[in-house]
């Protein structure tokens, strides 16, 4: 058990005067702090000073990384071990970025052969899509790709997409529909002309109820529009690692991408699941995503525990959700390219680390990871940052910025930093009754008007924060950038004694979820098994339906 470790047992003890620690005190008793607890690597620098921690802390906390051998369950990731151990699988998204020429084994094949073999056909069939050789049914050259997906299959290619817009070629559109609310998918293709559409129906299960209905409908739309039964040879290609069910939905066998089970769905984007990046942005670009993220699995595998950016930012996670007692970390992007970036840290970081139990099935007493949410800063400054500010509750946040920008209008720029500059500032600085007395007297105000105001204008300050800031947003900074966070979240699971890959929780709502749709589709079946208050619902779902149609 992780409570009886001596470094764990410390921390707990530290954590009760930690509590109570100003950090403008702390800054202003030590001239270094900010070079102390920061860290500059080759594109990023990351700045944690501006949290509740000194040398103590933190030598408790890289104590507990160290008792948790951390450094060992690392190698164990990297080099093929299943440490998936409920679903008896290996974690190897960094097989899929590592260039080294090094075999990685899994159950005595090397995978890295496997890799080398996909990616070659990815690339092949980027080209021939990009270059106007792939033509659709109608010998048409494909203008529009729609990527039907979800989770995993969907966020991170997506969110990748959004933020490396400039490097794309906006001779090739690339759509993302994840809902299975029919809306997204008509609104999708209402405008598209089905003769140069591609779909890409990514699925490692190829059953999701979402994607796969979205997928039929997809292909109807195409068949009927293109009086062609064999228009999914043509316009629809699938990746998945059931390649059975893949062709019997009617794609041909060389279309069909391959995906592993040893890559999780949040951690997929690196594998053929990026197809869809590669169409947009071209496959030189998702190799420069793919060498962004190696270089962090470097970092992070031969990096000394206190500078290595993802054990630290696991570590700071740790401290603030399960000593000092934070609930819920605010993901803040200031570039607007990252604008999906909080959604997909939500999928990454919640369906690893969002258990109850540990590792061995035991029931955990401890906080485990925080509730995460965000948007881009800018954005959330005039939506929920008074919360962040004046809030019953401390939420820590990470701001994210990139220094220059691609498309150089250089005062947007230092108003976008400035600002999340100020932000972190503010949030941990506050501002007090007595400063506030101090200004308004110095402005010559009524001291005795303003009192009544003043205990609305404190701000208790105080407020954690990590800074990490990119020279810029490209596609190797951002393969970094995903990386850090992807190893925070497996560090974050060691030391929480959680096993991160699987995610039973979203089985049960999908189970659930099938038999009430057999109630809503086939009314008058036995509902008996269900709850007052699911009838009443479905008994309302049937009133207005028939009241509509
Ligand atoms: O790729 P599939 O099999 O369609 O699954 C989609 C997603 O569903 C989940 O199981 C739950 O959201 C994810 O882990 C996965 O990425």
């Amino acid at each position: 058990m992780r409570t009886q470790l001596d470094s764990w047992r410390r921390l707990k003890d530290l954590a009760e005067p930690a509590k109570h620690w100003s950090l403008q005190k702390l800054f202003s008793q030590d001239a270094e702090r900010a070079a102390r607890f920061s860290l500059e690597l080759p594109d990023m620098y990351l700045d944690y000073s501006k949290n509740l921690i000194d040398e103590e802390v933190m030598g408790s906390l890289f104590d507990l990384a160290e008792e948790v051998g951390l450094v060992d369950k690392t190698r164990a990731m990297f080099s093929g071990e299943m440490i998936n151990t409920t679903e008896n699988r290996a974690v190897l998204h960094t097989a899929l970025r590592d260039s080294s020429g090094s075999a990685v084994q899994v159950n005595g094949e090397n995978v890295q052969t496997k890799i080398a073999a996909e990616l070659a056909k990815m690339q092949n069939f980027v080209e021939l899509v990009r270059d106007g050789e792939w033509r659709g049914s109608t010998r048409k050259k494909i203008r529009d790709v729609v990527s039907l997906g979800v989770g995993g299959s969907n966020l991170g290619p997506k969110m990748v997409s959004q933020a490396l817009k400039p490097y794309a070629d906006s001779e090739l559109r690339v759509h993302y529909v994840s809902n299975v609310d029919g809306n997204s998918l008509a609104e999708t293709l209402r405008p598209l002309n089905p003769q140069t559409v591609l779909f890409v129906v990514s699925s490692k299960t190829f059953t999701t109820t979402e994607t796969m209905t979205n997928a039929r409908t997809a292909l109807n739309w195409l068949e009927s529009a293109l009086f062609d039964k064999k228009a999914v040879e043509k316009h629809v290609v699938a990746v998945t690692s059931d390649f059975a069910k893949a062709r019997e939905f009617g794609v041909l066998e060389e279309n069909i991408f391959e995906m592993w089970d040893w890559v999780g769905g949040r951690f997929s984007l690196w594998s053929a699941i990026g197809l869809p990046i590669a169409l947009e942005l071209g496959f030189d670009n998702f190799e420069k995503l793919l060498r962004g993220a190696e270089n962090m699995d470097k970092h992070f595998l031969s990096a000394p525990i206190n500078e290595n950016a993802p054990v630290l930012l696991a570590l700071l996670s740790l401290w603030n959700t399960t000593f000092l007692n934070f609930r819920a970390q605010a993901i803040l992007p200031y570039d607007q390219g990252l604008h999906l970036f909080s959604a997909y840290m939500q999928q990454a970081e919640m369906e690893s680390n969002g258990k109850s139990v540990n590792i061995h099935g035991e029931p955990i007493d401890y906080q485990t990871v925080p509730l995460i949410w965000g948007q881009t800063g800018i954005d959330g400054q005039h939506a929920f940052y008074q919360y962040l500010h004046q809030g019953m509750n401390v939420v820590p946040a990470d701001f994210i910025g990139s220094v220059s920008s691609e498309i150089t209008i250089e005062h947007h720029q230092d108003i976008l930093l400035a600002n999340l500059i100020a932000q972190s500032q503010a949030l941990m600085n506050g501002v007090d009754a007595n400063s506030l007395r101090r200004t308004a007297l110095s402005a010559g105000c009524n001291l005795q008007e303003m009192e009544q105001i003043i205990p609305h204008k404190v701000h208790q300050g105080n407020r954690p924060s990590n800074t990490i800031l990119l020279p810029r947003l490209d596609p190797n900074t951002l393969g970094a950038l995903i990386a850090l966070y992807e190893h925070k979240i497996f560090a974050q699971g060691v030391l929480l004694d959680i096993c991160s890959f699987d995610q039973w929780g979203v089985e049960l709502g999908k189970k659930q979820a099938n038999e009430v749709q057999q109630a809503l589709t086939k009314p008058g079946r036995d509902e008996g098994e269900f709850d007052s208050s699911t009838r009443g619902l479905i008994a309302y779902c049937h009133k207005h339906r028939s009241l509509t149609v």
